[in-house]
């Protein structure tokens, strides 16, 4: 794949399979490698679109950060071309998919399933955190299924690198901590948040401050306003990680080294991931 990397890539060295999907700002395709039969993930770009919305700055960023990204729980962006009106991501194709078709098919997963995912996440994350990078966005919606099984993070279409702090509100609030819907300064510990919150729904198939009104999502959160609903096939060694890691105080949050010695993880997550 170190080839993948270097090339001048264009159009022609692709034959274009079935679409995949909407990714954000355009559409994926699966696609293969004429030379190396190689099967990848094309995402296509509009120029227009990502001028209209200033993101071609965070594109850059993106594939710089992406560039040095090495973990098998992240989804790999290979490289990138473009022509006269859209840009070409080159992504590692995730054979299963989407994790959160998966989650909408299954209601909600097991506990050694859960706790397999958080194990990934939590590895991947501390990998990210040690590049300066914290990702910010983590949601079913920006998970894939790898060919054996594996969760990969799949969107770095807001990470940041630590230094640059500014925060820009989209999307769902119902995975942003309250420092955020609060918007004032926050640090890596804001993964943590967004991981107790993924580790709930994964068991309970909803998010734990999910609302009619944006208006009631934003108290909840604020409030930690966290209710485990009575069910058999949540232990209470589940609710005890959740409720360490779904704290106000981000500073009091636990930290990603100590959720992979939690019992939870510990008795339920496949070491293999
Ligand atoms: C490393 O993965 C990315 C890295 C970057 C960006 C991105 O758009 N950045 C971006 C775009 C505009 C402005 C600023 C940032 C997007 C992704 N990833 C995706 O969009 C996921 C595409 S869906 C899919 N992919 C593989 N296998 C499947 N089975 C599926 Br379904």
């Amino acid at each position: 794949v170190s080839a993948v990397e270097k090339k001048r890539w264009t159009l022609n060295d692709f034959d274009i399979g079935k679409p995949l999907g909407r990714g954000k700002f355009g559409h994926v395709y699966l696609a293969r490698e004429k030379k190396s039969s190689h099967i990848v993930a094309l995402k296509v770009l509009f120029k227009s679109q990502l001028k209209q919305s200033q993101v071609e700055h965070q594109l850059r960023r993106e594939v710089e950060i992406q560039s040095h990204l090495r973990h098998p729980n992240i989804l790999r962006l290979y490289g990138y071309f473009y022509d006269q009106t859209r840009v070409y991501l080159i992504l590692e194709y995730a054979a299963k998919g989407e994790l959160y078709k998966e989650l909408q098919k299954c209601k909600y997963f097991s506990e050694k399933r859960a706790a397999t995912y958080i194990s990934s996440l939590a590895q991947a994350l501390i990998y990210c955190h040690g590049k300066h990078v914290i990702h910010r966005d983590i949601k079913p919606e920006n998970l894939l299924i790898g060919a054996q099984g594996e969760l990969k993070i799949a969107d770095f279409g807001w990470s940041v690198h630590t230094f640059n702090r500014r925060q820009t509100m989209c999307g769902t609030l119902d995975y942003l901590p309250p420092e955020m819907v609060e918007s004032i300064e926050h640090d890596a510990s804001v993964d943590i948040w967004s991981l107790g919150v993924l580790c709930y729904e994964f068991l309970y198939g909803v998010p734990p401050f999910e609302a009619k009104e944006h208006s009631d999502t934003y108290r909840r959160i604020i409030k930690v306003d966290l209710k485990f609903p009575p069910k058999p096939t949540v232990s209470s060694a589940a609710k005890d990680l959740i409720s360490q890691m779904l704290v106000k105080d981000s500073s009091q949050r636990l930290l990603l080294h100590k959720v992979l010695e939690h019992p939870w993880i510990v008795q339920n997550a496949d070491p293999s991931g």
